[in-house]
């Protein structure tokens, strides 16, 4: 698991390692690991053009002796302080003496020949938007030859939501320090920051336990594990699906396949498109009638295309009265808005999955920070939101939350939701806590969709089809032949 620290903690455990080492230490760690990574992107310093966008704090520090790194092999490095008087004096110091430019604001800045552009204007200790001189360099440096490298943070980033009120500096890569802060993997930051790498500066034994977090193949792996000898379909988790309708079977069908792929013990479906289920899984356990006529289940998924009539409702609070973990997707959302307290009152795990839109049904729209926006759903109604999204987040009643690292856009095209459902009716049936679940969901559904779009654009049934090879691909996760897309 990755921690991902807020702003706050960092300078926390920054403090206490402040008070331990001699002066300049910790930033001398930074501006070491941000040249070592720079000069790994770059493939040589001898001969390469850099301008080092600095401002007036420690981001601007760690930009300046990262520039003196790379000038002292040989790159020719111009610095661009955005506040001259300002400026870092050891930092401004150290690129001198190396041999650097400095220049100011409206200077012979380089940055429609540099080859790497480091972006130093401001770090954790920025607030909102960039300022007039800042972003005007951010988009020469955008629409400049270089390669653009921020320094901890993208300029403009807020780096515990993502929120980007205003101009902001687009990297392609983003060296941060210490831990991997929310903003660089949510939000519009997740879109400033390229890929993100991490530098450790010794600040892990002094940082606060982290309550949001991203996964990795191996922790979904352990979601994931194959069947031991003793199993049966039983004892892999029985889900229940209620889904789709006589006229819209489809979403039954993705739905049912899904959670057959992923997890092949037992589903069963209680509903309207009974005999669309039955046509393309004859392995699902088919009744017309209401989800208690299904069977025996271990965790319910409720809600894509089943419509929002009477009958419909009378499903869903039929599954929302069990002491069983139940998924809320799609059209069971739209229900669950309108009467939330079918929800809040429940013992169980409830998984609420929305888009922005039906978020927004339940009296909020989700704003720029959607880690918070998600927390106070989930506290809210006593349940998980999976709050979809180019990085879907989850979030937990208590405030444990997850950023989804995997993906790709193709996964914008009509029900793939319908798959992520089934996915995690499949995983919750096996009664792991729900938030790490659902998180384990998104993952393995980013994946899949990895997985299939190497082909092309996707539609909905490729995904249940590349289920089984992604799962194995997860479980196997040292074969690495998949991209992560985010940090
Ligand atoms: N505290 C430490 O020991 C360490 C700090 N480090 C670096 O220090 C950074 C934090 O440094 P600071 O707390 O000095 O703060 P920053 O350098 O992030 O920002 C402070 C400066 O930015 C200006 N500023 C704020 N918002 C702005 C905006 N929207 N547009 C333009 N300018 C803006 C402020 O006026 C101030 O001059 C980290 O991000 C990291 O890069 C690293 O060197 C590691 C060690
Ligand atoms: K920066």
């Amino acid at each position: 698991m990755i921690g991902l620290s807020t702003a706050a903690e960092v300078r926390a455990a920054e403090d206490v390692l402040l008070a331990r080492t001699r002066e300049g230490v910790l930033m001398q760690r930074a501006a070491t690991g941000l040249a070592t990574v720079c000069l790994r992107l770059l493939g040589r310093a001898h001969g390469t053009r850099v301008t080092a966008l600095a401002g007036a704090g420690n981001n601007g520090g760690d930009a300046l002796f990262a520039g003196a790194h790379l000038a002292a092999r040989g790159a020719r490095v111009t610095a661009v302080l955005l506040d001259p008087d300002r400026a870092h004096p050891a930092g401004l110091a150290a690129l001198r003496r190396a041999g650097g430019r400095v220049t100011g604001p409206e200077g012979p800045d380089g940055l429609d020949r540099a080859d790497l552009v480091l972006d130093g204007v401001v770090g954790t200790g920025g607030r909102g938007g960039l300022r007039p001189p800042a972003a005007r360099l951010a988009g020469r440096a955008a629409a400049g030859p270089g390669m653009t490298v921020a320094v901890d943070v993208p300029s403009g980033v807020d780096a515990d939501t993502g929120a980007v009120a205003g101009e902001a500096f687009a990297a392609l890569h983003t060296v941060t320090f210490g831990a991997v802060k929310p903003g660089l993997v949510v939000g519009d930051g997740r879109g400033c920051a390229g890929t993100v790498h991490l530098v450790d500066i010794g600040l892990g034994p002094h940082l606060a336990a982290p309550r949001a977090h991203q996964l990795t193949d191996a922790d979904v792996a352990a979601h994931l594990q194959p069947p031991e000898p003793g199993d049966d379909k039983y004892s892999r988790g029985v889900v229940g699906v209620v889904a789709g309708s006589a006229v819209y079977p489809g979403a039954a069908v993705l739905c049912t396949g899904a959670a057959l792929r992923t997890r092949p013990g037992l589903v069963r479906y209680a509903g309207t498109a009974g005999d669309g289920v039955r046509a393309a899984w004859p392995e699902a356990i088919v009744t017309d009638g209401r989800p208690a006529d299904a069977g025996r289940v271990q965790a319910w998924v409720a809600g894509p295309g089943m419509g929002t009539d009477d009958d419909a409702r009378g499903a869903l609070a039929e599954v929302l009265a069990t002491d069983l973990p139940v998924v809320v997707d799609a059209d069971a959302l739209t229900m669950a808005a309108r009467e939330p307290d079918l929800v809040r009152g429940r013992g169980a795990p409830t998984v609420l999955t929305p888009h922005d839109r039906e978020f927004e049904r339940f009296g909020v729209p989700v704003g720029t920070d959607r880690i918070g926006a998600a927390r106070r759903l989930a506290a809210d109604l006593g349940a998980v939101v999976l709050l979809k999204g180019d990085a879907t987040v989850v979030a937990g009643p208590g405030g444990t939350a997850f950023v989804n690292a995997t993906g790709t856009s193709e996964l914008a095209t009509a029900g793939t939701g319908d798959v992520l459902a089934g996915i995690l009716g499949a995983l919750l049936a096996t009664g792991t806590p729900p938030a790490q679940t659902a998180a384990a969901a998104a993952h393995l559904h980013g994946r899949t969709g990895q997985l299939a779009a190497a082909r092309g654009p996707l539609v909905a049934s490729d995904l249940v089809r590349h289920l089984p090879r992604a799962v194995g691909l997860v479980r196997g996760s040292a074969t690495g032949s998949l991209r992560d897309s985010g940090a």
